[in-house]
Order: structure tokens, then C-alpha cells, then sequence
């Protein structure tokens, strides 16, 4: 196989038309059809390369990854290549395993004490997404419910338990579509904040998911997305998915939010979340408290999408979340040929902020829906899902 050649057929992950497709130096022209047909994240074909779509480069360039090394895969995390919490989540998910695959442990404890390391280590790339540690804790039970087996069979035990995170997050997000379809009206307005879609989970997204499945149903809303600074996840990603899926979507500025809901324009708000505290406060991309706020002035619905994998119900309130804080660049540099900001100036550039359960007027999960009072309605879903699970 010659360098940057990989056994991953390409055209399995990628159904697109005029995309740049560069697989370390292999390059094809691809018809993009939509971005819901992309994987986000996948093994590829000889269990060995985590293939990512690398979306810092989107939408100018698809460029999808192989990696192999627990170091890329964290950096891969670390620099948002992938990222929204259940994309995360599985990616960790098979970079445990492809970190450990090779291990050459003769027996269980040594295998044990190999497979912590690399956890702990994938576990130090973002702090708040709750979905990286619940995945990797995952992939620490199948070890240890497996340890009776040999290593050649815990091994395959991980890479399938892998695949049931990825598999079992299609569901999820599917049955959060269908479950905010039941709260809103065909062809309404609808406000967006950062990335919620495909390319955060791995397929339908969290937030975007109710759009996808209405736009099926022939449903025509009018998605506003919030360009989301500094990193631009709703310019350069949400905004990208809507229009190749063929929904109607309009970028706006974080700070025209007020004016296109004063305007009559939104009757809902759907966002993602990365961390879900028992009492219903939400952690999610910078800015969405905000959002929250002019939500509940102008007296409109809002709405956070969240698996059941992204609600920590050992977390009491949203001060317990750790608030994950970026390089200073993303603000003063990140986008722009020339520096937009004075050099040395001081910055404060955290990724996420806490929206206060009294802002939020509903969380959709894979279950069901919690209304207030969220630490009793929280506990009804997962009883529900320990129930569907027996
Ligand atoms: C479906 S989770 C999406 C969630 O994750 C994003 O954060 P990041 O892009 O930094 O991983 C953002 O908060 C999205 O709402």
C-alpha cells in the first residue's frame, strides 16, 4: 500500500460531488450530494485508522484523516479536526481501542494497566463534552467485563463496543429529531447556535436533527444559524449542512439573534449541549445563554437537544461544570489574513457558558422529554432508559 493509499473506500464515506477529497495525498474529485451522507467518523476497512473528516478545513476543503497514533487522535480532538460532543465520544471510543489493539500484554492486569494509560490519555483533550469521558468509561467496562476472556478476545469485545457507541448514536439522534418534532409546527422559524448536526455526532446531529427529519416530511422551516465566534462552527458548519441538505438557511451574525427574533421571525430555538447538569442547566458553545435569554424576552421556545450520554447527573448545577478555556489565537487571529485585535491584548476565550435551567423550556433526549422541574424529569428518563434497557 503506498503512503497516504488506504484500504477505506472513500466513496463509502463520502458522497459528494466537487469536494477536494484528500486522503494524505491521494486526492479525488467527489460529487458533495449532502453532508448528511458524510461519515463523520469511521475505522477504516483494516481496523487500524480512525478516518475523520478533518472540519477545520470546512467547507472550503473535505479532507479526510488517517489516524494511528493516540497523539493525532488527541490532537485531532484538541483542535476540534473532530468535534461535538457525541463525535468526540466516538472518536475516543476507537482511539482507545486502536490504542490498544496492538497491546502485547501477556495477561489480564498488565492489558488492564496498558488499556488506563491510554484512556487516561485521550481523557486530557477537552474537559467539558461529558460524551469523552462517558465513552471512554464505556470501553473501560467491556475490559473489565470481559476480563475472564483472552486479550485476542477483549480486543474484538472493544472494537465492537466501539461500533455499538457509533451504531447507538444514530438511533439517538434520530429519536431526539422525532421527539422535537412533536414541539413545533411545520414550516416555522427556527434559530440554531454553532454546530448541532452531522458533522457533531454520527448522523442527523442533535439540535439539526428535528430540521433533517421535518425537511424529509416536506416541511419547509427557515433556519437561522448563528455564525457562532470565534470558531465558526455555524458559518462554516451548521450553515453548510442545512444548504446541501437543501434547507432554507441564513447565516447571521451572533449579534443579529435579537433583531431576527423581534421580528417575528423565530418560533423556536433548537441548540445542542456538551454537558447537562441533574438540575437542567445546559453547557453548551459560547454564546447560547445569551440566545437563551433574548429567547425567553421575546417569549419563544428553547430547546436543548441532548443524549442521554451528554447529561451528567452527577453534576448537580452548571457551577459544576469545567468550563473549557482556548488559546487567545481563535479570538485575535483565527480567520482573518491580517490580526484583528492589537498584538499583547488580553483575552478571555472560554469555548462553552452555562445556560440556567429557568432559561430553557425543554430538554429533548433519545427518551423522551424533560419539562421543569429537570432534576425529577431527569430522573424519570433515565428510569425510562434503564427500563428500555432491561
Ligand atoms: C451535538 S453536540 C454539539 C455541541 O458541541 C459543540 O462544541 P465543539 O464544536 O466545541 O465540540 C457545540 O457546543 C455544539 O452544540
Amino acid at each position: 500500500m503506498k503512503n497516504g493509499e488506504s484500504s477505506v473506500n472513500i466513496n463509502k464515506l463520502v458522497n459528494a460531488a466537487n469536494i477536494h477529497v484528500n486522503l494524505g495525498g491521494v486526492s479525488m474529485e467527489m460529487n458533495p450530494q449532502k453532508v448528511l451522507d458524510m461519515e463523520t467518523v469511521a475505522l477504516d476497512d483494516t481496523n487500524s485508522e480512525l478516518i475523520i473528516i478533518d472540519q477545520t478545513l470546512l467547507p472550503g476543503e473535505t479532507k479526510y484523516l488517517r489516524l494511528t497514533s493516540q497523539g493525532e487522535i488527541w490532537t485531532a480532538i484538541y483542535e476540534l479536526q473532530v468535534r461535538g460532543a457525541p463525535a468526540i465520544g466516538i472518536a475516543a471510543a476507537y482511539g482507545a481501542y486502536l490504542g490498544i489493539k496492538n497491546s502485547a500484554a501477556a495477561d489480564y492486569d498488565a492489558f488492564y494497566a496498558e488499556f488506563k494509560k491510554v484512556k487516561d490519555y485521550l481523557a486530557t483533550s477537552r474537559p467539558t463534552a461529558v460524551n469523552l469521558f462517558w465513552a471512554l468509561d464505556r470501553m473501560e467496562d467491556c475490559v473489565k467485563c470481559n476480563r475472564e476472556k483472552s486479550i485476542a478476545d477483549i480486543k474484538t469485545a472493544l472494537r465492537k463496543e466501539a461500533d455499538d457507541i457509533k451504531a447507538e448514536d444514530i438511533w439517538v439522534c434520530k429519536s431526539i429529531g422525532e421527539y422535537g418534532l412533536t414541539l413545533i409546527e411545520p414550516n416555522i422559524g427556527i434559530l440554531t447556535h454553532c454546530n448541532a448536526g452531522q458533522l457533531a455526532t454520527a448522523k442527523y446531529g442533535t439540535a439539526l436533527a428535528p430540521i433533517y427529519l421535518g425537511h424529509e416530511k416536506g416541511y419547509k422551516f427557515k433556519v437561522f444559524a448563528d455564525e457562532t465566534r470565534p470558531l465558526l462552527q455555524g458559518a462554516r458548519l451548521t450553515a453548510y449542512e442545512l444548504k446541501s441538505a437543501g434547507v432554507d438557511v441564513t447565516l447571521i451574525c451572533d449579534n443579529m439573534a435579537s433583531m431576527v427574533m423581534k421580528n417575528g421571525w423565530v418560533q423556536a430555538v433548537f441548540v445542542g449541549c456538551d454537558r447537562v447538569a441533574a438540575n437542567g442547566d445546559a453547557a453548551n458553545k459560547i454564546g447560547t445563554s445569551g440566545v437563551a435569554i433574548l429567547a425567553k424576552n421575546y417569549g419563544i421556545p428553547f430547546y436543548v437537544c441532548a443524549p442521554t450520554s451528554t447529561i451528567d447527573m452527577n453534576c448537580a448545577t452548571g457551577q459544576d461544570i469545567h468550563i473549557e478555556e482556548r488559546k487567545s489565537e481563535e479570538v485575535t487571529e483565527k480567520w482573518y489574513a491580517t490580526r484583528m485585535a492589537p498584538t499583547d491584548v488580553k483575552v478571555f476565550n472560554p469555548a462553552f457558558d452555562v445556560t440556567d435551567a429557568p432559561f430553557i423550556t425543554a430538554i429533548i433526549t433519545e427518551y423522551g422529554i424533560a419539562k421543569p422541574p429537570y432534576n425529577k424529569s431527569l430522573t424519570e428518563i433515565f428510569a425510562k432508559k434503564d427500563a428500555a434497557k432491561k
